[in-house]
């Protein structure tokens, strides 16, 4: 019984985080380090995507891959809580993967853009906001290239949407923490101590409120 009303109230009051930042920042090489070191905690909200899988992503897990039509369906019917346009191809975040995240019991994680931050601040889920801001362009470039994902367009449109992203992202009160992702080791030491001071410590608080309310 205590355990249930600890995840529920722990449920309530754990606040979604946002890892926001250009194409090629770091963000899913980031947040595959944090759900190593938090399993439990955290849980990823799966994305829609009418993009291409790339090799090695799986329907479900990576993205949820899907039609133009679908897409356009399901936001017509409010069935999404942000969706954006990006190269072609539209991605967004469903009320019902986050819904997914939070019946079991986790902080439901979005790795979305500048576009769907704008939209997420015009609805009630309050999530902490994180930017991840490469070193330079220049190196952000060659992160890129080195990941072999891009052609030479879609890399020249990367860029160019970086550079406005990183404008939006260091402006003053747009984030709750802008994380230089220089070297990878302390961008990740920066986010876990993020994290475990604004996220992980008020949840103890809080357990430990309704220890001394059903104990005692
Ligand atoms: N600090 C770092 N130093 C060097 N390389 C890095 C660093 N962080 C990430 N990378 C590499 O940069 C590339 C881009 O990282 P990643 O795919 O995580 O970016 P992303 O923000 O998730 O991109 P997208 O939005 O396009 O999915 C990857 O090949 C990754 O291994």
């Amino acid at each position: 019984m205590i355990q249930l009303v600890r995840r529920m109230c722990s449920k309530i009051s754990r606040r979604p985080l946002v890892l926001c930042g250009p194409s090629g920042s770091g963000k899913s090489t980031l947040l595959r380090k944090l759900m190593e070191d938090f399993p439990n905690s955290f849980g990823f909200c799966v994305s829609h995507t009418t993009r291409n899988p790339r090799p090695g992503e799986v329907n479900g897990t990576h993205y949820h891959f899907t039609s133009r039509e679908s897409m356009l369906e399901a936001i017509k019917n409010n069935e999404f809580i942000e969706n954006a346009e990006f190269s072609g191809n539209m991605y967004g975040t469903s009320k019902l993967a986050v819904e997914h995240v939070l019946s079991d019991g986790k902080v439901c994680v979005l790795d979305i853009d500048v576009q769907g931050v704008k939209q997420v601040r015009n609805t009630d889920l309050n999530p902490w906001y994180i930017f991840l801001k490469p070193p330079s362009l220049d190196e952000l470039e060659k992160r890129l290239k080195a990941r072999k994902t891009e052609t030479a367009a879609s890399l020249r449109l990367r860029l160019d949407v970086a550079a406005k992203e990183i404008e939006y992202g260091i402006q003053p009160g747009n984030f709750d923490l802008v994380l230089i992702n220089d070297d990878l080791d302390h961008a990740y030491k920066q986010l876990k101590e993020f994290v475990e001071t604004n996220m992980m410590e008020k949840d103890s608080i809080l357990e430990k409120k309704i220890d001394e309310q059903i104990i005692g």
